[in-house]
């Protein structure tokens, strides 16, 4: 099977983050994602990760890095995340879509329910909670 790269950002601003449901008749509908979306082959990482987030939320990134890169194999799809963290940008994040969205603080992520895969991207959030 192929493998879906996907570019994933994780916006942050003071201890929050920016989250929106995906439309339930998408793969892995209905759940809370971190803004992002597939790379197109003439794209690199930061590129379609940039590009998604203007046009998914509306927002000029201006200051990605790396943050970790996760394999998962959900039986139907293959996924290859590549989670950006997005610590600068310019505009207000808003949905572009109608789908739902929000700035949530870190320690109420785990509230939420995210495809399998994000768990260890919560995890390492949550985790550098404690950490400083
Ligand atoms: N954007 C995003 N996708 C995720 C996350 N976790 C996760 O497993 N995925 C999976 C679900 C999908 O199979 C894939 C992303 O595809 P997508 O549907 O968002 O891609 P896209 O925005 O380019 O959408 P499309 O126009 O091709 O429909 O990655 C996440 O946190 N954010
Ligand atoms: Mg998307």
């Amino acid at each position: 099977m192929k493998i879906v790269e996907v570019a994933v950002g994780v916006i942050k601003s003071a201890n929050k983050i920016y989250i929106s449901k995906r439309s339930d008749d998408l793969h892995q509908g209905g759940k809370w994602e971190f803004p992002g979306g597939k790379r197109e082959a003439n794209e690199t990482i930061e590129q379609a990760l940039a590009r998604e987030l203007s046009e998914e939320i509306g927002i000029q990134v201006t200051k990605q890095s790396p943050f970790m890169l996760i394999e998962h194999d959900y039986g139907d799809k293959k996924v290859r995340l590549d989670v950006r963290l997005v610590e600068g940008f310019e505009g207000e994040a808003s949905h572009q879509e109608g789908q739902q969205s929000q700035w949530v603080e870190i320690n109420e992520l785990q509230q939420f329910t995210f495809p399998d895969a994000n768990k260890v991207i919560i995890d390492k959030l949550v985790g550098s909670l404690t950490e400083d």
